[in-house]
């Protein structure tokens, strides 16, 4: 059966190294938000006002060339799904990065673009799994991953800036109804550093596919790599 998870949750939180583990367990693929070669990531971190709307069109054309193979190939996993795009650039475009001009041709480019998912076999997940972090994790994790350009030090509004994200979160998870969705608690579980976190995050998930019907009951990972 084709199911296709999606990983979602603020800078930081956990969906790359989640999605890695996860996809593994299940015996599926992958499939990475691009970040370390994403030319216009750092040139947005320099000069956001400037290059909000490029990064936002950049990763819009990235995500939707992974989604357009993950929904036609078999059981996926996908690092962040489409929905958080826009609410990152509602965001930016709150804080004044972005005219008023580029925000409808975002979104009627984006409405465009979702609706030629509709020739999918299947339009939305199967499932969303949402990491869920404070912002004290969030900081600790961004620092431990140490990509210069997100830290504090070489910004010090990215405070607010990251502040900011974790509020538009909140209501953003509450409204997602574009299929069943679970929260991972990401402050309490350390899935990279403690096998036993590692296992519980994964039987919480499993759980969550079972009582969907997307896997047997008596569905068992095979741990053969
Ligand atoms: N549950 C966790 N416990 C401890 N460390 C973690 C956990 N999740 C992620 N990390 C660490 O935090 C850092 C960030 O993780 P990761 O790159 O997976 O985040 P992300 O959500 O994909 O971020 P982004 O949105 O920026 O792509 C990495 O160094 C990773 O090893
Ligand atoms: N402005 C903006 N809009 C997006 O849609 C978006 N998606 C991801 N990112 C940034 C966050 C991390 O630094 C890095 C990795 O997630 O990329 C974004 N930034």
């Amino acid at each position: 059966m084709m199911t296709v998870i999606v990983l979602s949750g603020p800078i930081g939180a956990g969906k790359s190294s989640l999605t890695g583990i996860l996809s593994k367990y299940l015996g599926t693929n992958p499939f990475y938000e691009s970040v370390d070669d994403n030319p216009v990531l750092p040139l947005f971190y320099e000069n956001p006002k400037k290059y909000a709307f490029l990064l936002q069109v950049y990763f819009l054309n990235t995500r939707f060339q992974s989604i357009k193979s993950a929904l036609t190939d078999d059981n996926n996993v996908l690092d962040r799904s489409i929905y958080e795009d826009a609410l990152f650039f509602q965001m930016n475009a709150d804080i004044g990065r972005a005219t008023k001009e580029e925000v409808d041709t975002y979104y009627e480019l984006l409405h465009n673009m979702m609706s030629e998912l509709d020739r999918m076999p299947k339009k939305n997940p199967d499932l969303l799994v949402h990491i869920d972090v404070s912002y004290d994790t969030m900081l600790k994790r961004i620092q431990k991953r140490g990509r210069n350009y997100e830290q504090l030090s070489y910004d010090p509004t990215l405070e607010d800036y990251y502040k900011r994200l974790l509020r538009y979160y909140k209501p953003w998870y509450e409204k997602y109804d574009y299929s069943p969705k679970m929260t991972i608690d990401g402050d309490k579980f350390d899935f990279m550093a403690s096998e036993e976190d590692r296992q519980e995050v994964l039987n919480q998930i499993v759980a969550k596919l079972k009582e969907m019907g997307k896997l047997d009951e008596d569905w068992k990972p095979n741990l053969v790599k």
